[in-house]
């Protein structure tokens, strides 16, 4: 035993995504502490969807940064969060709370391709800030009537961008996928892992534990 060994920097997710918080576990991560941002989420005049993604990721890592800083049992915190939006060209699509936007949703992703961007965002504890957006591109079959009203009857496209999610029912619906599926879900885990481990985050170090 190394008595000079350092404990870990602890890892805040700025996240009250249940499915980020799956992807991190997926990989061996468990953060020491969930600080979901909970900020505004609309798209400013004119925004393009891979703009949106990053802002809205930064700012929900500083905004839990913030919360962060007032913790002492956080010092010295890495702050992670991650930002996901779908779009049809330069049109950003809603995360539906209304069954009738979720049907917008899908008719308009119905039998074409769309892409979804997901921002990574991490704030180091030496106050540097490291961003990457990834991008995968999706093509939906044609969905008929009932189809959509079948899928919207599930509820799962609540609250979820694009009013789907691929890692439920819909995922019979995707024809291709060229990308990341953990980026469609909402956390790239390449570019997070290797996004972490370029800061010196030591991923390993919690492999300690034996997978589920
Ligand atoms: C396209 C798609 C999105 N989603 C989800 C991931 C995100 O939770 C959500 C996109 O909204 P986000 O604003 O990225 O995330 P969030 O508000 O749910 O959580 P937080 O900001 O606290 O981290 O859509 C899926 O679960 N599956 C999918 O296939």
């Amino acid at each position: 035993m190394n008595r000079h060994k350092q404990p870990p920097a602890p890892l805040v997710l700025a996240s009250g995504s249940p499915r980020r918080l799956a992807l991190l576990d997926q990989i061996g991560i468990i953060p020491d502490r969930l600080l979901p941002a909970g900020i505004e989420e609309t798209p400013e005049r004119k925004e393009l969807p891979r703009s949106m993604a990053r802002r809205l990721a930064r700012t929900k890592a500083e905004v839990a940064a913030r919360a962060a800083g007032r913790d002492p049992a956080l010092e010295g915190a890495y702050v992670l969060a991650a930002d996901t939006v779908v779009a049809v060209g330069r049109r950003i699509l809603p995360k539906p709370e209304v069954t009738d936007e979720a049907a917008a949703c899908l008719r308009l992703l119905s039998g074409r391709a769309h892409r979804v961007y997901t921002a990574i965002c991490l704030l180091t504890p030496k106050g540097a800030t490291r961003q990457k957006l990834v991008e995968s591109r999706v093509r939906f079959k044609r969905l008929s009537r009932s189809e959509i009203e079948i899928y919207l009857a599930s509820g799962e496209w609540q609250g979820k961008a694009g009013g789907y999610a691929i890692q439920g029912r819909a995922g019979a619906f995707v024809v291709k996928l060229i990308g990341s599926y953990s980026n469609v879900v909402g956390l790239p885990l390449f570019e997070t892992m290797n996004l972490l481990a370029g800061e010196h985050f030591d991923v390993y170090e919690r492999w300690t534990e034996p997978a589920a």
